[in-house]
């Protein structure tokens, strides 16, 4: 959509995609806005992302637009059991009124020591991901389903390709260091729960949405498996209960499964590929991990400048393109 948003006119956008919403990971995303590290990527990078997309939602859930995008603000809690090494995370400033827990908040934590306090962006995934389709069709993007099995297959069609292929950048890029953790989760109906609550330890949260209140969670490295399974649906509904026991009464509990697409850094960077004296420009923009919602703003506007810059150099060149 940021491509579409900022190119020449003269450029046509086709969209190929063998699954759309609600078949995707991102459907699968609880979509709450705290930032994961990339140990690959500098920490001001990360940060510049972050801000980048917070301020896009942000402006998105303070207009007319935010019920249909799905976008809302969400007050909570991040608890700890120990105290933490660095107790002001590198986002404390893009988020809303961060600060660390009172005493009194942190009685209703009882096998929790210390916590954070703040107000952040949740995206109802699954009408987010349809709004942003809306506006690629409102851009002119053509949007077909369709399986890509070899980037080259697109090269008489398209003179700049830009994958965003998720996990599925492991084949068809044969990107090994890519891989899955998979993560389960509950959606949940409980509408008195009103704060969001993530044990610091990244494996429990509570996350109460428009619809529903997402209960997480599982990461299994290397698991390809998206079938739910019964015994980590009760684990994960008692750990949840435990940092929240009204959640005891939720009713109509929906399993979902994805698969994150692990890197140690987002792979965002230009790639010109050749076969026998043929080039195809490449603007590669996957491995978004646990974050992707996070960051995906800041991401996107990275990956778009590449395009431009792609753009420019087949403007340069001889070869008669087919934008
Ligand atoms: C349980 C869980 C909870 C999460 N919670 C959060 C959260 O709270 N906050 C957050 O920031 N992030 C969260 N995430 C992470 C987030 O979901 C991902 O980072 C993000 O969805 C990745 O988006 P993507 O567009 O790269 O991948 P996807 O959503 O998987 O999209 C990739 C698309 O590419 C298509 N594709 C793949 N291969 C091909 C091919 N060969 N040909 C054609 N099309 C292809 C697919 O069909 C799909 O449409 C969570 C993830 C999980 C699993
Ligand atoms: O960790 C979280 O808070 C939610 C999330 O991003 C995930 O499960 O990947």
């Amino acid at each position: 959509l940021h491509i579409a948003e900022v190119i020449p006119s003269c450029c046509s956008i086709t969209l190929l995609s063998e699954q759309f919403s609600p078949n995707t990971t991102s459907d699968v995303a609880a979509g709450m806005l705290i930032p994961h590290t990339y140990p690959g990527t500098p920490i001001h990078v990360q940060k510049q992302w972050f801000k980048e997309t917070f301020t896009y939602l942000f402006a998105i859930s303070n207009s007319a637009e935010a019920s249909e995008a799905g976008i809302h603000l969400v007050s909570g809690w991040q608890v700890f059991k120990n105290p933490l090494e660095a107790e002001v995370p590198f986002w404390s400033d893009i988020v809303l009124g961060f600060r660390l827990m009172s005493a009194a908040e942190l009685q209703k934590f009882p096998q929790h020591s210390h916590g954070q306090a703040f107000t952040t962006l949740k995206c109802e995934c699954p009408p987010y991901l349809m709004w942003l389709e809306k506006r690629l069709k409102a851009n002119g993007v053509q949007i077909h389903t369709r399986k890509v099995a070899d980037l080259w297959e697109l090269h008489s069609e398209y003179d700049i390709v830009v994958n965003c292929a998720g996990i599925g950048a492991r084949q068809l890029v044969g990107d090994q260091q890519l891989f899955p953790i998979r993560g389960q989760v509950l959606k949940v109906h409980a509408p008195w729960v009103k704060n969001f609550i993530r044990d610091g330890d990244g494996l429990t949260y509570i996350y109460p949405g428009i619809h529903s209140v997402t209960l997480g969670g599982t990461r299994e490295k290397e698991s390809w498996c998206l079938s739910p399974d019964p015994g980590t649906t009760r684990d994960i509904f008692d750990r949840c209960c435990s940092l929240e026991p009204s959640l005891q009464r939720a009713q109509d509990i929906r399993v979902k499964v994805g698969l994150r697409p692990s890197r140690s850094c987002v792979r965002l960077q230009k790639e010109v590929l050749s076969q026998g004296g043929a080039k195809l420009l490449v603007v590669h923009n996957y491995g978004h991990g646990a974050g992707g919602f996070s960051v995906h703003r800041g991401t996107a506007k990275e990956a778009a400048h590449l395009v431009g810059e792609c753009i420019a150099a087949l403007e340069g060149s001889s070869s008669k393109a087919k934008l």
